[in-house]
């Protein structure tokens, strides 16, 4: 059978582009963000993130991150402002991270990885009718990037991390309701957002990003109990600890960084 992607030596990121030649196009993510490069573009709407009425529903391993997916049947929880041209429908969220002790995030920032990093998916269901057919568009998605740094617990992750349990293994699901991802946001809304793709397979380039400039703090034992999940599914022989499942930088090919600050 087809060998899947995913973040080892033989099906690792390097190798994407043999089944998704689209890897090697001119608006691949992640990116460096040098910030000295990015201009501040006044005109860039604040971000707003209306997730108060949001309907959380699932935690699960699909075997290439842990995801928190949302009824996303209705514009309940929306993201707007930024370059949007409208809001964008909260779908899911998900983790990428290091192995102890080391980096683990997809963007970078002059050079600097973070230890992990949190993709909240959004759609433009104003615009397309479903989120397969806009994962296909270039103005189809919109993910905010929030870097996570190594310090004090963080006080409301203990509610994903407590969890992971439930979902060790690859293909498990379990009932995930009533957490609002708004307690995981940092006090600064100031963020740098460019033109880019989906940083796993199909890769597609319909990604407007929103990297938000101030980290989260979590402490290195929160980021252990997201390295006793693992790639495989139960009944696999095959035993390997989900960590590392991040892409690195990809060429920026002339595309421009803007700041929502100075
Ligand atoms: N890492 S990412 O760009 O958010 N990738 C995906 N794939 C499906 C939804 O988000
Ligand atoms: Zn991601």
């Amino acid at each position: 059978k087809g060998s899947t992607w995913g973040y080892g030596e033989e099906n690792g990121p390097s190798l994407w582009h043999k089944d998704y030649p689209v890897a090697q196009g001119s608006r691949q993510s992640p990116i460096d963000i040098v910030p000295s490069e990015a201009s501040f573009d006044p005109r860039l709407a604040p971000i707003q993130l209306s997730y108060d009425q949001c309907t959380s529903i699932n935690i699960s391993n699909n075997g290439h991150s842990v995801v928190v997916e949302f009824d996303d049947s209705d514009d309940r929880s929306v993201i707007h402002g930024g370059a949007l041209p409208n809001p964008y429908r909260l779908r899911q969220f998900h983790f990428h991270w290091g192995e102890k002790g080391c980096h683990g995030s997809e963007h970078t920032v002059a050079g600097k990885a973070f230890v992990s990093e949190l993709h909240l998916v959004h759609w433009n269901a104003e615009k397309y009718k479903t989120f397969g057919q806009a994962a296909q568009e270039p103005d189809g998605l919109s993910v905010l990037g929030i870097f996570l740094e190594t310090g004090d617990d963080h006080r409301w992750l203990h509610k994903i991390t407590d969890a992971l349990y439930m979902v060790k293994f690859k293909g498990s699901v379990s009932d995930f309701k009533g957490f609002n991802p708004k307690c995981l946001l940092p006090s600064s809304l100031h963020f740098w957002t460019y033109p880019g793709s989906l940083t796993t397979p199909p890769l597609h380039e319909s990604v407007i990003w929103i990297v938000l400039k101030e980290p989260i703090v979590v402490s290195e034992k929160q980021m252990g109990k997201f390295r006793m999940l693992v790639f495989n599914g139960e009944e696999e022989d095959s035993r390997s600890r989900m960590e590392n499942n991040f892409r690195s930088p990809q060429p920026l090919k002339g595309r421009k960084v803007l700041a929502s600050f100075k």
